[in-house]
């Protein structure tokens, strides 16, 4: 019988899209499953392919047979390859696509091809020097070389065998064990026969008898019994001890004690927020929850129950924390509860770290999974719980292709595995909020802290006032004032500088010029650190000029203000206080963002500044003031959720203060101080928010009312741009209904990246079935446009980032 595997090859294009049948050769009958990758020839070229089927028959006359074998067992679960075709229909992207953002990048990295001698003995005596006494020697060593022809008849001959290797296989580590093959009994009858004069032996045969060891490191054995190998040689011989290579994690939380946390007895509140959780659990149903808790009310350890509840159930949990709050406290709270039953994925760890993450998934070796976006594809087979944490969090939407919200995932793995899936967030999206109102997600609601004394109290301070009184620091004299108090009373507090969507560019004062990147529309951005000019999205560089390249003014100076900026002005207002500064240059090396924490933590300091990564999931109970220096520089930017973004943050900043015992305050500086999502995040009123900004996205069209969809088109020329993103334009429009509104051509918001310009069309629409039909035609069309000239059009379905 011959069998064949209809395989997805690695081609990401639209007429590879689809299964290739190949001829499965008789020796790896049985052994090839759906899930698993191999090499397969593809025109004239070697290709890596995702099998999907075996079977017995095939309409193709004539199939080539699978070159080699990438994996030895299924790397995707069944419902991962269904969920992958779920998410190729649901973002337009290729099956391909959605099976690669599904694996980590290890298992992506490059192959090394090697030749492997099946028979050292057959192999030319010229060739012989080439394999250093080993059976393998890389393809590349001989590729170069007059004896391929030799080789060629050799692998023919099958003397060599081709071998791809997936580099990440080299660095995973290994130690060598020996482990114990047979019982007490039968070592005690080895020491009978053993001869006596052989006390090595002897000494290793007591070993195993005495201290009830089954496997042990070699050469901590070699070196505990003072013993040579040929002691352990023998017993190898005799069956009494095998020798073999054993993995060994990288473990990055390796050398840290986790003190065991017991679950605490919940309040009220949390009570009545679990119990439907619990329900969903016990009854094996899949349903959505959002859980809207202020900040500080406690949510993690109803989260905590909640999982422990799945566990004691024998299921798998799935606990997604955005990439900026996945610190340790958040780790640390989760491996103390669950110990070594816990995986941690996140984009600190090196490549092989979080290779060996997964792995431990993969394997069933832990029950729980505590990572960053990508974690939702946790290839658990028994999945009780899936939790995301800061749901409103933009960075769950992947901004690459398959472009997905790791929300819509959660929801769909939740309907598979007939689960709960719970989204908690003090400030949940409207599009959640929305939701949970109409009664598709179930509503629980935590709005007490758990500390008595409540939420913090917010001064809103205007800036302009400030300025026009004199005063050009950047300080206000309230802040500043409080700032003073905590220090006289030995208590803590975080100065928080929004940074997104502001940045240090160099601007003439007297004729406005602002220095640009000579390939994107964007202004360049100064850093301190190297005296350069650099742009955030191509990475180009330039030294800073001394005066205006437009007008040639000596008032050319850098605007904004960067965190070092804000830390030389507070050490001048405030000598005495100790700063721990936390933003991308402090923060790159390896565990410093953790180390910092520790510090703060140990009241090793007085103020903790920083950007966006102090904003969330901070818990320190001796931090009694929050200052946000710049409340409202994120409403500047042209994104209609600007506002929306802006109360988040501001609520989200202000909730590190006053989490225990001592009472919070919250200074917030802005220059907006009469905008709704400043003033009601001043008085932590969420609902009254939710109700003036859906107001308005309902009077502009814009979701939750309505859906969005966003067509970008990039090419070097201009011309060329515009007319596509033209012609596609007028396309949808043809195609789509008259209640959908198709906004473009328009130049996107930063009209050039990398010499690339780009335009783009937005489609705001509520009910259009003919909608993905349509732009899955316009990417057929342009696709042979898109091989030869380098077009690019993409498609993203619900956007977040409309630049
Ligand atoms: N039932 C409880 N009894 C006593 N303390 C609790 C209880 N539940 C939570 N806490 C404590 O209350 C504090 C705040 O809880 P937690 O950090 O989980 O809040 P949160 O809702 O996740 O807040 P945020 O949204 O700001 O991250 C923590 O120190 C936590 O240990
Ligand atoms: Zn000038
Ligand atoms: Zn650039």
């Amino acid at each position: 019988m011959t069998y064949y595997a209809s395989v997805i090859v690695d081609v990401p294009a639209k007429q590879t899209d689809r299964a290739f049948d190949y001829e499965i050769p008789a020796k790896w009958h049985g052994f090839i499953q759906p899930g698993m990758r191999v090499n397969v020839p593809f025109g004239p070229r070697q290709i890596q392919g995702f099998v999907v089927e075996v079977k017995d028959n095939t309409t193709i006359p004539k199939t080539r047979p699978i070159t080699s074998l990438i994996d030895i067992q299924p790397i995707l679960t069944p419902e991962l390859m269904r969920l992958a075709d779920w998410l190729r229909d649901y973002t337009l992207c290729f099956t391909i696509s959605a099976y690669q953002a599904m694996l980590p990048a290890a298992l992506k990295a490059k192959y090394e091809k090697w030749l492997i001698a099946t028979d050292l003995g057959g192999v030319p005596a010229e060739l012989q020097p080439f394999f250093h006494a080993s059976n393998r020697v890389k393809f590349e060593e001989m590729a170069g070389t007059s004896h391929f022809k030799t080789i060629k008849q050799l692998i023919e001959e099958d003397v060599l065998e081709v071998y791809y290797e997936v580099k990440d296989k080299l660095s995973k580590k290994t130690r060598r064990v020996m482990e114990l093959q047979v019982s007490k009994e039968a070592l005690l009858k080895a020491k009978e026969k053993i001869s006596a004069r052989a006390a090595a032996q002897h000494k290793l045969l007591d070993f195993f008898l005495e201290t009830n060891t089954e496997k042990i490191d070699k050469k901590t054995l070699l070196e505990e019994l003072q013993i040579g190998t040929s002691a352990i040689g023998a017993l190898v011989k005799l069956g009494i001890l095998k020798e073999k290579d054993e993995e060994i994690y990288r473990d990055p939380y390796e050398n840290r004690e986790f003190k065991k946390s017991q679950a605490l007895s919940l309040t009220q509140q949390q009570q009545e927020a679990i119990i439907p959780i619990l329900h969903s659990i016990e009854q094996h149903t899949h349903e959505a929850f959002v859980m809207f808790g202020v900040t500080g009310s406690g949510k993690t350890e109803v989260y905590m129950q909640a999982v422990d509840a799945v566990l004691k159930q024998g299921k798998e949990a799935i606990v997604l924390v955005p990439e900026i709050a996945l610190t340790p406290q958040m780790v640390n709270r989760f491996k103390s509860r669950f110990g070594s039953d816990v995986a941690v994925m996140h984009s600190g760890l090196g490549m092989g770290e979080k290779y060996d993450e997964w792995r431990k998934i993969h394997r069933k070796e832990v029950k729980v999974v505590v990572g960053a976006r990508s974690a939702i594809f946790a290839p658990f087979e028994n999945v009780g719980i899936i939790i995301i944490d800061e749901e409103h969090e933009t960075s769950y939407k992947q901004e690459d292709t398959p472009r997905y919200h790791a929300r819509d995932i959660a929801l769909e793995r939740g309907r598979y595995h007939q689960c709960p899936v719970v989204l908690g967030s003090a400030t949940p999206t409207l599009e959640t909020f929305a939701r949970a109102s109409k009664g598709v997600y179930k509503l629980l609601t935590m709005d007490k802290r758990m500390s008595e004394q409540g939420m913090p109290s917010v001064e809103i301070v205007d800036m302009r006032e400030e300025l026009r009184e004199g005063n050009r620091s950047m300080f206000s004299r309230s802040l500043l004032e409080k700032l003073q108090t905590r220090l006289e009373r030995g208590e803590q507090s975080v100065l928080f500088l929004n940074k997104r969507g502001y940045s240090s560019f160099v601007m003439c004062r007297d004729c406005g010029y602002v220095v640009e990147c000579p390939h994107c529309d964007i202004s360049l951005t100064y850093h301190r650190s190297s005296n350069q000019m650099k742009c955030h999205y191509c990475g180009y560089e330039e030294p800073v000029r001394s005066t205006c390249p437009s007008c040639d003014s000596e008032h050319f100076r850098f605007f904004g203000t960067g965190t070092q900026k804000v830390e030389e002005e507070l050490t001048k207002l405030l000598p005495h206080a100790r700063v721990i500064r936390m933003d991308v240059d402090t923060t790159s090396r390896k565990g410093s963002h953790e180390k910092l924490l520790q510090q703060f933590g140990d009241r090793k300091a007085d103020i903790l500044l920083g950007t966006q990564m102090i904003a969330k999931g901070l818990d320190f109970p001796y931090v009694t003031l929050v200052g946000v220096l710049t409340a409202d520089t994120m409403l500047n930017v042209p994104d209609f959720r600007s506002s929306e973004k802006t109360f988040q943050l501001l609520t989200q900043v202000s909730g590190r203060a006053g989490r225990h015992e001592l009472a919070g305050e919250v200074v917030v500086q802005t220059y907006s101080p009469e905008h709704y999502s400043v003033e009601l995040a001043g008085t932590h009123n969420y609902l009254d928010f939710y109700q003036k900004e859906m107001q308005i996205r309902k009077l502009h069209q814009y979701p939750p009312f309505y859906f969005l969809a966003l067509v970008t088109v990039t090419h070097q020329e201009l011309t060329k741009v515009v007319t596509v993103t033209e012609k596609i334009t007028n396309f949808l429009n043809m195609q789509l209904s008259d209640e959908a509104v198709i906004l473009g051509p328009v130049a996107s918001p930063i009209a050039r990246i990398k010499d690339r310009y780009r335009y783009q069309c937005i489609i705001k629409y509520k009910r259009e079935p003919n909608l993905h039909e349509a732009l899955k035609t316009v990417i057929e069309k342009y696709q042979t446009q898109m091989d030869q000239e380098k077009l690019a059009v993409h498609i993203d379905l619900n956007p977040y980032m409309l630049m």
